[in-house]
């Protein structure tokens, strides 16, 4: 297991996910999504879903971090909450099972989780929004603590881009710790690693075509000719 995680060191891992009711939410588009990732050079692939971990599975040779978004009543925990949702993704096929480790109510804490992840000789990722949460799953045994949830719970900031400050504090405590969320550019999936990410994970702006659609279509709205500009060059 340690050789998986030396394999992902320094790597690109591709999350290929869809929003409900997008025209990619099928799985036969997700393991799409995810071979081109390979194609391109993605050394791991992220995938939301136990369907779409086993399209992705049957389509690919990579390591797959898998996890389920479940929302459940009560909880604003929603990546892989519960004992059944771990047993689902490993049933599936992920090699790495990811799962929410913010300190929020939740129906089974963190490291009931872990065991149950290592119970399965699987690879845990502790999904966290601070620093604190980090060093917890790390004592809890988590194998990697990904910056996923940072800008999506109450007490954190999304200021649109990757949170390197909670990646240089993660540094500083000794967690290792994966780079996730908002990674827009090649320059800020290198920043990651330099900040001392083991890889990083970037999503939306290789996987989502809607997103990325729309940053164009919003942009060029500005620099787009007035019809009075237009109407002197007809
Ligand atoms: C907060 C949450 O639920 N994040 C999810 C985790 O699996 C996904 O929706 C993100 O797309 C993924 O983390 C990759 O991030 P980005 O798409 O920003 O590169």
């Amino acid at each position: 297991m340690t050789t998986l995680l030396d394999k992902l060191t320094g790597a690109l891992v591709v999350s290929c996910q869809a929003e409900p009711g997008l025209p990619l939410d099928r799985p036969d588009h997700i393991a799409a999504l995810a071979a081109s990732a390979v194609l391109g050079g993605a050394t791991a692939v992220r995938i939301q879903g136990a369907p779409n971990i086993r399209a992705v599975r049957a389509a690919v040779a990579v390591p797959v971090i898998g996890l389920v978004k479940v929302v459940r009543p009560g909880t604003d925990v929603y990546i892989t909450p519960t004992f059944d949702d771990i047993d689902a993704v490993v049933e599936a096929g992920a090699h790495i099972v990811a799962f929410d480790a913010t300190d929020r109510l939740r129906p089974v804490d963190v490291p009931a989780l872990v065991a149950r992840v290592r119970a399965w000789n699987r690879l845990s990722m502790a999904d966290v929004s601070t620093v604190a949460e980090g060093r917890a799953a790390y004592a809890a045994g988590a194998d990697v603590v990904g910056t996923t949830m940072a800008g999506y719970t109450p007490t954190t900031r999304n200021d649109g881009g990757p949170d390197f400050t909670l990646m240089i504090e993660l540094a500083r405590a000794g967690v290792p710790f994966v780079a996730e969320g908002r990674v827009r550019t090649p320059e800020e999936a290198a920043r990651c690693l330099e900040l001392g990410a083991r890889f990083v994970v970037v999503g939306g702006a290789i996987t989502r075509p809607d997103v990325i659609t729309r940053r164009f279509a919003d942009h060029i709205k500005v620099a787009a000719p007035r019809p009075a500009a237009r109407e002197v060059h007809q």
